[in-house]
């Protein structure tokens, strides 16, 4: 079973949302950018990796959210960390992904009209995001 890691790139109050191009399935779905960690590496290693290959940006661990869900039918396991651009000018660019958005607390709220539609193993660590936006 391998670890998925998603990073939660916080700037500014808002975190950063990729829209998923595929598989057909999750297409158009938004996620935690980031992906499985290779044999060798750490899970922080991992991340800052998937960070590069997939925005063009630097970054930083800032820490480990709780929790972890079970991603592709139980073959994988995800956990997610909010995480910080080595240099905040650096405007992240999606290469793998079709959009990216920089959402409010607020707007991580399923209720939310500008809520976008999260990868349903996403939406747990959600709240732990808002929180630490809103602070
Ligand atoms: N990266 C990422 N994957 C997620 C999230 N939520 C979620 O259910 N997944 C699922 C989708 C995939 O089944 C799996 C990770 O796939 P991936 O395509 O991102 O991994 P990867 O970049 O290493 O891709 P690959 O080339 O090895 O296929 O986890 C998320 O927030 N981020």
């Amino acid at each position: 079973m391998a670890l998925v890691v998603g990073g939660a790139v916080v700037r500014d109050g808002r975190v950063l949302a990729a829209r998923r191009t595929w598989p057909a399935e999750h297409a158009g779905r938004w996620e935690l950018p980031g992906g499985k960690v290779e044999a060798g590496e750490t899970p922080d290693d991992a991340l800052v990796r998937e960070l590069q290959e997939e925005l063009g940006v630097a970054t930083t661990v800032v820490r480990w959210l709780d929790g972890a869900q079970q991603v592709a039918g139980g073959r994988h396991t995800l956990r997610a960390a909010l995480v910080a651009l080595a240099d905040p000018t650096a405007e992240p660019t999606p290469v793998d992904h079709d959009e990216l958005r920089w959402l409010t607390a607020d707007q991580l709220d399923p209720a939310h009209p500008e809520a976008v539609d999260w990868l349903e193993p996403d939406r747990p660590f959600l709240p732990e995001v808002a929180a630490h936006l809103a602070h």
